[in-house]
């Protein structure tokens, strides 16, 4: 048995980022760069007007109501532009280049207009008012996105702007899941004494799908050591990632330590002091990493969140793998006996934490309306309403 903290730092030991690869950036999104992106391109990329209004030389405006001669317009997309000379003004929208000679911008609702002549009512006008400088926003051979970065919506709009239409990012791990109990239903078979529908594969399929991976084969074993034995070889060989679901208890019917031993798995930890998720093994055959989940639901999502999703992100190059933890007021008091490590079903709501109802291992209705997981450690098992607690932000 090893602790929490001993646990995570064995699988992100074991754990490296998988080899880059050349993506259209349509399909990067939820992947982590590889390599630096640097600017092709300064951002903007001329100087650009920030509002509709009046080109003008800023010093023109001597007081309030300064008369300037109107010669020209100015609006976006247009190349060939009008120039300003003192004295006069230039029509000019929003996006369009800001023409030669101009100093800043004055915003139509602080002018009148009477024929050839605008009239300023803004005073004193700064110098560079209303004006985007080229580059501004990046410059040409600067670094835009850091190795590492997810490649988020924002990532997409950063790089489009700049015609960076293909980005390095690490790959993304091939998952195998494997579905091991006797008792299980597919979606649709009739409901018969003994039996239960099969969720924990569509739910970790769901939380891969969330992290950026959408596909995950599935495999489905009987309780018996050989067929088991046999749907773990070959998910193995084909996958870079393989996460069991249920058989790694105890019983008679639990072969999956067994399966697992039999192919020659190097076991690097077996059982965590925590509550749920107790029988948590992880193992590697080759490179391959292995995860067993525990099969009640909430010990799986609750395993999957805290120790395989940050595997996973490392070999996707995230640096900063583990779940987003902050320290919160905890809503009421909690204690609890033992010497296991709690994970609780939270929600975070108005700068507080509150722990849900439901907190059994086989419960997920409560997962179901959670939006974090508060941790307290064996050495935190007394807390008092207000108290600050650990909490883990389910990435939602
Ligand atoms: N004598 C002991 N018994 C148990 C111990 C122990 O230390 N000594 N540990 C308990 C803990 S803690 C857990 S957690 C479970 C883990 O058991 P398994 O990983 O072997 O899981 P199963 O027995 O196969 O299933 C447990 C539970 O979950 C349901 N299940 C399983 N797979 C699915 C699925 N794909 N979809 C939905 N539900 C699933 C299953 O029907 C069981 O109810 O062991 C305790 N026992
Ligand atoms: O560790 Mo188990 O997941 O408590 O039920």
């Amino acid at each position: 048995m090893v602790t929490v903290n001993e646990a995570k730092e064995k699988i992100i030991a074991n754990t490296s980022p998988l080899a880059a690869v050349t993506v259209p950036l349509s399909q990067a999104l939820g992947s982590f760069l590889a390599s630096d992106v640097v600017a092709p391109i300064a951002l903007p990329p001329f100087r650009q007007s920030s509002m509709d209004g009046y080109a003008i030389v800023h010093s023109d405006v001597t007081e309030p109501g300064t008369a300037l001669h109107l010669t020209g317009e100015s609006k976006a997309g247009q190349a060939d532009l009008p120039s300003v000379q003192p004295g006069t003004a230039v029509r000019i929208f929003t996006g369009a280049p800001v023409p030669e000679g101009a100093t800043a911008v004055v915003m139509q609702e602080n002018t009148s207009v009477a024929g050839n002549a605008v009239q300023i009512h803004e005073y004193p006008v700064a110098e560079g008012k209303n004006v985007r400088r080229a580059g501004q926003q990046i410059q040409q051979g600067a670094v835009a996105l850091a190795e590492g970065t997810l490649v988020s919506p924002g990532a997409v709009g950063f790089l489009k702007g700049m015609d960076v239409n293909e980005v390095s990012v690490h790959g993304k791990p091939r998952i195998g899941l494997l579905v091991t109990g006797d008792e299980l239903l597919k979606a649709g078979e009739p409901l018969v004494p003994g039996k239960i529908y099969e969720s924990n594969s569509d739910m970790l399929k769901a939380a891969l799908a969330n992290a950026g991976i959408a596909e995950a084969t599935v495999s489905y074993a009987s309780d018996a050591l050989e067929a088991t034995i046999a749907a773990l070889k070959a998910l193995i060989d084909e996958h870079d990632v393989v996460l069991a679901s249920g058989g790694i208890s105890v019983g008679d019917y639990d072969f999956v330590g067994k399966a697992l031993e039999a192919l020659g798995a190097e076991t690097i930890f077996y059982k965590v002091r925590q509550k749920p998720g107790k029988p948590l093994l992880f193992g590697k055959k080759g490179d391959k990493l292995i995860f067993a989940l525990p099969g009640n639901p909430a010990s799986s999502l609750v395993c999957y969140y805290e120790y395989v999703l940050p595997a996973l992100r490392k070999m996707m190059g995230s640096g900063e793998p583990f779940l987003r933890s902050v320290r919160l007021p905890l809503r009421h008091a909690y204690r609890f006996d033992g010497e296991r490590d709690e994970f609780l079903k939270a929600r975070v709501e108005g700068g507080e934490v509150v722990s849900l109802d439901g907190q059994e291992s086989f419960v997920i209705g409560s997962f179901a309306v959670a939006n974090a997981i508060i941790y307290l450690p064996v050495s935190q098992n007394r807390v008092a309403a207000g108290e600050l607690v650990e909490v883990h932000l389910l990435p939602l």
